[in-house]
């Protein structure tokens, strides 16, 4: 069961150029011009030992803040409407990056590229034409959700991201990304994606404003209700957290049913417990990374860049589905993924993911990632991640043993739901 990727209407001919395109197609611009575009937006250092320089500057721009939103102009969807484009099939040198031992595109560069795009839409959304540089320092603080429609992305046909802001709080913007890929001559939808990106001051230490949006069509009034409708839900499901409720009946029922199928029956006894034929235990799925946060991975504002953190997790949770389903999985949707904290340049980053949710060939995978302090011996949680995949064949049942697994197994069961619901 795939996706049908739902498009915003807007015409491409409302497409903004950044600068003319150096690819095939000479009227858009490529991921090249976006990232170089962010540096020259925010005056970021290319050399990492001027970075503490570059964000001395920055200070500068705290006059530069709107003291209330009502002070920004309002903008229009199609104010922050890009088309970028990746010349996969036009610029045969920049395949390698992209390419996996499948042939395929490498769904992790894709995350890094719809991260980097969110936050130039963002930056053109709230651009003051009288401002060379932006006094806001545009963060990701939530993968919303990504649902592919196509299971194979090909690694010598161009791609075309488009997107635009479409919605607005006080401080934060949603954000619709589109991608599609050429073949024979007609663009095709891959994948739909939303984000959140919230608007920080120069030095990224406190909220700062953003232009409101005015939707202007039906259509764009929906776009706009939908984002409203995503906020409400993304509360509904943080306060239904199985870290702040207990499950429901239904769902303790579910978990007390797994655990008497786990009871050895010949023994009088809570405690001996028994995988079920064609199940693996949960906490025999676990892999584990580490990552050193190297100044090459930081972002504009000297942190880690949020797409590399996303490629890392997805490549960690690829793995942990690969071996769990025996052959080549796909991924479906990549839903919620939370930015809590910053990951400082130079972290050392731990990452552990294990399946924490099985249904006929999908394997719903769990990543958690968290900084370790040396010094301190202090963990800290900065990211959730969850990917779900489809397996070729049909995947063992995925079992848990503890009331902590199993309170994983119903947060798994509860976003695998959602995804369902969604293609
Ligand atoms: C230098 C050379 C390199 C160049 C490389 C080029 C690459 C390009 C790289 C470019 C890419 C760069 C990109 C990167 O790499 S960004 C790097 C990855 N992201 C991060 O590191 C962010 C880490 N998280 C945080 O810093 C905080 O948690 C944030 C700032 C996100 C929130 O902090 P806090 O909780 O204290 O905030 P608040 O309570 O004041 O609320 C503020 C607003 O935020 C809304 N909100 C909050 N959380 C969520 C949520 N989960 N879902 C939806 N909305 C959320 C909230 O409703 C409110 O909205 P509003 O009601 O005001 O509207």
């Amino acid at each position: 069961m795939l996706t049908l990727c739902v498009f915003l209407k807007l015409p491409s001919l409302l497409a903004r150029t950044l600068t003319s395109g150096t690819n095939g197609s000479p009227e858009l611009p490529d991921m090249n011009e976006v990232r170089s575009r962010l540096r020259e937006i925010v005056g970021a250092s290319t050399n990492w030992r001027d970075h503490v320089q570059a964000m001395q500057e920055r200070k500068a721009l705290h006059t530069l803040l709107a003291k209330q939103q009502e002070d920004l102009p309002p903008r229009r969807m199609k104010d922050s409407y890009l088309e970028v484009i990746l010349p996969l099939g036009s610029q045969p040198e920049i395949r390698e990056k992209y390419l996996n031992v499948h042939n395929s595109v490498r769904f992790g560069r894709i995350l890094e590229d719809l991260d980097s795009l969110g936050v130039l839409i963002c930056y053109t959304h709230t651009k003051q034409e009288m401002q060379p540089k932006s006094p806001l320092s545009i963060v990701t603080a939530l993968v919303d959700k990504i649902n592919l429609c196509k299971r194979i992305i090909y690694p010598d046909c161009d791609i075309k991201f488009t997107g635009s802001v479409s919605w607005v709080g006080k401080t934060s913007m949603e954000v619709k990304m589109h991608m599609l890929q050429l073949h024979d001559g007609d663009y095709s939808p891959v994948l739909d994606a939303t984000f959140v990106m919230v608007a920080r001051d120069p030095e990224n230490k406190g909220p700062a404003f953003v232009n409101p949006l005015v939707p202007e069509s039906p259509e764009e009034e929906e776009i706009f209700n939908q984002g409203e409708l995503n906020k409400l839900k993304r509360i509904d499901f943080s306060t239904a957290s199985l870290l702040k409720m207990a499950p429901t009946a239904e769902e303790r029922n579910i978990i007390h049913d797994i655990f008497l199928n786990t009871l050895d029956t010949r023994t009088v006894s809570f405690r001996s417990r028994k995988l079920p034929p064609n199940s693996v235990w949960m906490e025999d799925t676990k892999l584990k990374g580490l990552q050193i946060c190297h100044p090459q991975e930081r972002n504009i504002f000297n942190r880690i860049f949020g797409g590399f953190l996303m490629r890392k997790a997805f490549e960690l949770g690829w793995a942990i589905a690969c071996s769990y389903g025996g052959s080549r999985p796909f991924i479906v949707s990549v839903d919620d993924i939370m930015f809590q904290r910053p990951v400082e340049v130079g972290s050392l980053l731990l990452l552990s993911g294990q399946v924490c949710y099985t249904e006929k060939n999908y394997i719903q995978v769990r990543v958690h990632t968290e900084v370790y302090d040396a010094d301190t011996r202090d963990h800290h949680t900065t990211n959730i991640f969850h990917f779900t995949f489809i397996s070729e064949n049909e995947v063992p049942r995925v079992v848990p043993k503890t009331y902590g697994e199993s309170m994983l197994y119903l947060d798994g069961k509860r976003h695998f739901a959602a995804v369902m619901k969604e293609i």
